[in-house]
C-alpha cells in the first residue's frame, strides 16, 4: 500500500526538492538533449537544403550568364569601359543619348551629328538582315571612326537595357530603331508587332524604370495620316486610317508613348518622318532602288494612282531631319518621373517633319536619270493594294515654330548627293562597276 503510484504531475514535478531537482534535471537534460538533438537535426537538413538550393541558383545564374556571354555580344568590364567613353560628354550643357537604331540610315547620321558637337552617343541596333546588313555594318564603321560605339543588341532585350541604363545615367533617348518599310509590311507582318510594338513598350519600360528618366525622341511617320485626303497634313488631322500595318504600328506607337508620358511623366516628342532620303540611305525605298536598277540596266516599276493620277511624297533630305531630331532633342524637357512614379506633368509633342514640297514618282526618276546620265526602262503600273498613300505633303509650321526647323534642301540637289555617295560607295565609274 506503502507504493502509491506516482501521479503523471508528480512524476513531472515530484514533492522532494532534492529529487525533483535531480529527477528534474536529469529528465530535462534528457528532454533538452532529445529537442535539441532533433532541433539540430531540422537545423542542419535546413540549411543543407538552404545551401543546396542556393548553389543551385547560383549554377543557374552562372549558366545563364554563361550562355548569355557565349551568346550576345555584351557585357564584361571592357564593353562598359566602351559603352562609358562612348556617352562621355565633351561640351558644356551636353547630353548623353542612348540612339537605337543606330546602324540604320536616319540612325547613323543623327548619331554623327551629336558626336561631333560633343554630345555622348551610345548606339543600339540588332543589324538585322531586312536589307543588305554589310551597310549597316558599314556605317557602324564610320560611326567608330567618330568615337560612337554601337551595341548589337534588340530593343526587345529588357536586360540589355536595363545593364544599359546601369552603365550610363542617359539624359535623352532617341529611338529609331523599327520595322520600316510600308510594303514590306504585307509580307511579315509580325516583325512590325515585334519591332514597333513590343519593342517600343520594352524600351518605354526601361526609360520609366531607369533613374533619372531620359527625355525621349522618336521616329513616328508620315505614313499615319494615311487616308487622310486633307492637305498639307497638319499635326492635329486624323490619323485613325492607316492604310498599311506598317502605319497602324507607328499610329499605335504614338498611343503607347502618349501612355506612358500620362501615367509616368517621361518628356516624349514624335516625328512624323516624310520619305527621307540621302546619302547611306535605304536600299529598300525607291530613290535608291531605282538607282540601283537604272545603273545596272534593269527596268523600274512606278506605280500609278486611281484615274491615272502619279502618287507624289514630301521626299525629305537627311541633313534637314537630322537637324529636325536634334532641335527635338534640345528643346524637349525633362521626364519628370523617377523610380517608375510620375512626379507632375511632362511635355507631349508630335511633330512632322517634311520638306513641304511634294514631287511625283516620274519627276524624281526623271531627276535620277539626269544625275546617272541613264536612262531609266520604265514599267508603269497601277498602284496595287499593298499600303500605299498617293500623296503626301507636310505642314510644318509647329517644327518650324518650336524646333526652328526650316528644311533647305530640294530634291534636285538632295538626290545629287545621295547619287555621288552611291557611285563611290559601290564603286561606279561611268555606270560601270569597278569592283
Ligand atoms: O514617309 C514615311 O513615313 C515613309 O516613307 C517611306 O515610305 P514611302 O513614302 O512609301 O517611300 P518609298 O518606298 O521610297 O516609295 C516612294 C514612292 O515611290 C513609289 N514606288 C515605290 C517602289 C516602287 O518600286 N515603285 C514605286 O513607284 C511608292 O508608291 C511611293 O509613292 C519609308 O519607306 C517609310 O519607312 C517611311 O515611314
Amino acid at each position: 500500500m506503502g507504493n502509491k503510484m506516482p501521479s503523471l504531475e508528480e512524476e513531472l514535478f515530484p514533492s522532494t526538492p532534492g529529487k525533483f531537482k535531480i529527477e528534474r534535471s536529469h529528465h530535462m537534460n534528457r528532454q533538452i538533449y532529445r529537442c535539441f538533438t532533433s532541433s539540430s537535426t531540422v537545423f542542419l537538413w535546413t540549411l543543407f537544403i538552404i545551401a543546396l538550393t542556393a548553389s543551385y541558383i547560383s549554377f543557374q545564374s552562372f549558366i545563364d550568364s554563361g550562355s548569355r556571354y557565349l551568346s550576345a555580344s555584351w557585357g564584361g568590364i571592357q564593353w562598359e569601359k566602351q559603352v562609358r567613353s562612348s556617352a562621355q560628354i565633351h561640351r558644356h550643357g551636353g547630353m548623353s543619348v542612348l540612339v537605337t537604331g543606330a546602324a540604320g540610315f536616319v540612325g547613323s547620321h543623327v548619331s554623327t551629328a551629336l558626336k561631333r558637337r560633343g554630345d555622348g552617343v551610345v548606339g543600339l541596333d540588332n543589324f538585322n538582315d531586312y536589307y543588305d546588313p554589310s551597310l549597316k555594318k558599314a556605317r557602324k564603321a564610320l560611326l567608330e571612326t567618330h568615337g560612337v560605339f554601337i551595341v548589337e543588341g534588340d530593343v526587345n532585350d529588357a536586360k540589355l537595357l536595363a545593364k544599359l541604363f546601369d552603365v550610363v545615367a542617359f539624359t535623352h533617348v532617341m529611338h529609331l530603331a523599327a520595322q520600316a518599310g510600308v510594303r514590306y509590311a504585307m509580307e511579315n507582318p509580325h516583325s512590325y508587332v515585334h519591332s514597333n510594338i513590343a519593342g517600343l513598350v520594352t524600351l518605354m519600360e526601361a526609360c520609366k524604370t531607369a533613374n533619372p528618366q531620359p527625355a525621349i525622341v522618336w521616329a513616328s511617320s508620315s505614313s499615319v495620316y494615311g487616308l487622310n485626303d486633307k492637305v498639307p497634313f497638319s499635326e492635329s488631322d486624323r490619323t485613325d486610317q492607316p492604310a498599311s500595318l506598317y502605319a497602324a504600328t507607328k499610329k499605335a506607337g504614338e498611343e503607347i508613348t502618349h501612355t506612358y508620358n500620362h501615367i509616368y511623366g517621361l518628356s516624349i516628342t514624335g516625328l512624323r518622318f516624310f520619305t527621307v532620303y540621302g546619302p547611306w540611305g535605304r536600299p529598300d525605298m525607291a530613290y535608291f532602288s531605282f538607282t540601283r536598277n537604272i545603273l545596272q540596266g534593269k527596268p523600274i516599276t512606278v506605280y500609278r494612282g486611281k484615274n491615272r493620277v502619279d502618287l507624289a511624297r514630301d521626299f525629305t533630305y537627311i541633313d534637314d531631319i537630322v537637324k529636325g531630331c536634334i532641335g527635338s532633342l534640345d528643346t524637349s524637357e525633362k521626364s519628370t518621373g523617377s523610380g517608375g512614379k510620375k512626379r507632375g506633368p511632362a511635355p507631349y509633342r508630335i511633330f512632322n517633319l517634311g520638306n513641304t514640297s511634294p514631287v511625283t514618282v516620274p519627276t524624281l526618276v526623271n531627276i535620277l536619270e539626269r544625275h546617272l546620265k541613264v536612262k531609266a526602262k520604265r514599267n508603269v503600273v497601277d498602284m496595287p493594294g499593298n499600303g500605299d498613300v498617293p500623296y503626301t505633303h507636310a505642314n510644318i509650321s509647329s517644327a518650324r515654330r518650336e524646333l526652328g526647323y526650316k528644311p533647305t534642301t530640294d530634291l534636285q540637289t538632295g538626290l545629287k548627293k545621295f547619287v555621288k555617295w552611291y557611285l563611290s560607295y559601290y564603286g561606279y565609274n561611268n555606270g560601270k562597276l569597278v569592283n
